[in-house]
C-alpha cells in the first residue's frame, strides 16, 4: 500500500467529486494521499462538510478548473449531473461510478447530450454502509474497475480515466455498458437479493438457532445490511438482465424443494447432489479463498476471548518470522472463545502450525 501511495498519481490535474458519500469520499482520500487537489461537491451540505473534515478534498470555488469529474451520487440521478458536469466544465473528461450503465448512458443519448467527454465507470468495490463516514482510502485496491468507452472517445479522455483507476489501486477492464449491466447482473446484484432473502429468514428465528450461526451464513449474507434505497435504483434499472439470472435460480429451487420432498423417490437425491456439485463447480471459476488461484493457505487458531491475545498471536508470529498476508477474526457473542483466521504462504503454512503448537497455540482447523 505504501508504494501505491508513494507513486507520483497519473492523473493530471485537479479532480472534481459530485457525491461525497462512501465512493466519493473514498477516491478523494485516496487520490489526496498521492498529492491530487481534491474539490468536493454534495447537494447535502452535512455530508460535504463531513467529508472535508474527514480529509478526502476541499470545497468547490468559482475559479475551479477540473481537468476530471467523478459522480458519485445515486444512480437515479446520476445522467442528470453527468450532463449538468458536462456543460459547467467544458474542458474535463467527465465519469461516474454508479452500479449500472446502460440506463444513465441511454437516458444521456436520448436527451442529446454530446458525450465524447464522458466515460462510464464502476469500480467492484463498496461496502454495505454508505456515507462520508464509511470512507476508505484502500476501499478499491486490486479490484476492477470497469470503463465504458466509445470509439469516439479521446485517447486523452481514455488516459485520464484509466490514470485514475490505476492511482486508486484498481484492475481497470474495458466493455460496453450492455456487457457490463449483464455481467454484474451476475455476479453483484443477484447476490445482493439472494443475500437479502436468506438473511430475512433470520428475522423472526428462534434465538437457539441465531446462536448456532457460524462463518458459512455470515459468508453468505454479508452484504444483506446494504442499504435498500441504493438497491432498490439498482435493482429496477438492471431488471432486464437481473430477471433471467433470478428465473434461472427459481427453477433450480423448485427442482431441489421437488426433491427435498421426498428424497425416496428415485432420483431425487441425484438431484440435490447435482445441485451441490454444480455449486463446487462454479465456485472453483473465482479467483480467491475458494477457488482457483488460491494464493494463501488458511490457520485457524482459538483465542481464549482474553485482553491482549490478538496481540500475542500477532508478535509470536512476528517472533517466529510468518508475515500475515490476511486476517479474519470470529467471535459469536457468548462464547469464551474467538477464531483467528490466519492468512499465510503456502510454503510456510507446515512450518507456522507446527511452531504455533509448541508455543501452545491451538490451531482449530488446517
Ligand atoms: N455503495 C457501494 O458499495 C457502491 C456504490 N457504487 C455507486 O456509487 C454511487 C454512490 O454510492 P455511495 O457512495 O454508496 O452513496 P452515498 O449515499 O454514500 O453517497 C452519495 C452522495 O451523493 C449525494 N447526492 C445525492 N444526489 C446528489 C446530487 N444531485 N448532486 C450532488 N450530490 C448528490 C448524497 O448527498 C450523498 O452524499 C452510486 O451510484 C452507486 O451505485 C458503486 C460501487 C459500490
Ligand atoms: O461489499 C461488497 O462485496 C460489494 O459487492 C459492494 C458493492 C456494491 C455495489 C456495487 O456496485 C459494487 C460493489
Amino acid at each position: 500500500m505504501s508504494d501505491l501511495s508513494s507513486a507520483p498519481a497519473r492523473v493530471q490535474g485537479s479532480v472534481r467529486i459530485v457525491g461525497a458519500g462512501l465512493l466519493g469520499a473514498s477516491i478523494g482520500l485516496a487520490l489526496r494521499a498521492k498529492g491530487v487537489d481534491i474539490i468536493l461537491d454534495d447537494a447535502s451540505p452535512s455530508q460535504l462538510r463531513l467529508a472535508i473534515d474527514y480529509g478526502a478534498g476541499r470545497a468547490a470555488e468559482p475559479t475551479d478548473d477540473p481537468s476530471v469529474v467523478v459522480i458519485c451520487v445515486p444512480p437515479d440521478v446520476t445522467a442528470r449531473v453527468i450532463e449538468a458536469e458536462l456543460a459547467a466544465f467544458p474542458r474535463a473528461v467527465v465519469t461516474d461510478v454508479a452500479s449500472v450503465k446502460l440506463e444513465p448512458y441511454r437516458a444521456l443519448l436520448e436527451r442529446g447530450v454530446d458525450l465524447t467527454r464522458y466515460i462510464g465507470s464502476h469500480p467492484l468495490a463498496g461496502r454495505e454502509r454508505g456515507g462520508a463516514i464509511s470512507a476508505r482510502a484502500d476501499l478499491f485496491l486490486g479490484r476492477p474497475w470497469v470503463i465504458c468507452r466509445d470509439a469516439e472517445t479521446p485517447a486523452w479522455a481514455l488516459s485520464q480515466v484509466e490514470g485514475l483507476a490505476l492511482d486508486l489501486g484498481t484492475i481497470p477492464m474495458e466493455m460496453t455498458p450492455d456487457e457490463h449491466d449483464r455481467f454484474v447482473a451476475l455476479v453483484s446484484h443477484t447476490p445482493q437479493l439472494v443475500a437479502s432473502l436468506l438473511a430475512a429468514q433470520l428475522q423472526d428465528a428462534e434465538e437457539g438457532a441465531i446462536q448456532l450461526a457460524g462463518q458459512g451464513l455470515r459468508d453468505t449474507v454479508r452484504i444483506a445490511s446494504s442499504a435498500p434505497e441504493l438497491w432498490v435504483q439498482i435493482l429496477s434499472a438492471n431488471h432486464a438482465e437481473v430477471l433471467p439470472v433470478l428465473e434461472q435460480l427459481s427453477s433450480d429451487l423448485a427442482s431441489v424443494i421437488s426433491a427435498l420432498r421426498d428424497p425416496e423417490v428415485p432420483g431425487a437425491r441425484r438431484t440435490i447432489a447435482d445441485a451441490i456439485a454444480a455449486g463446487n463447480t462454479g465456485v472453483a471459476r473465482l479467483p480467491g479463498k475458494h477457488g482457483q488461484n488460491r494464493r494463501f493457505a488458511s490457520i485457524v487458531v482459538l483465542l481464549d476471548d482474553r485482553p491482549g491475545q490478538l496481540g500475542a498471536l500477532f508478535t509470536e508470529l512476528g517472533e517466529i518470522g510468518v508475515n500475515i498476508e490476511d486476517l479474519r477474526l470470529e467471535h459469536s457473542p457468548g462464547a469464551n472463545i474467538g477464531l483467528a483466521e490466519v492468512q499465510v504462504l503456502p510454503e510456510v503454512k507446515q512450518r507456522t502450525v507446527d511452531d504455533l503448537e509448541s508455543r501452545g497455540w491451538r490451531i482449530a482447523e488446517v
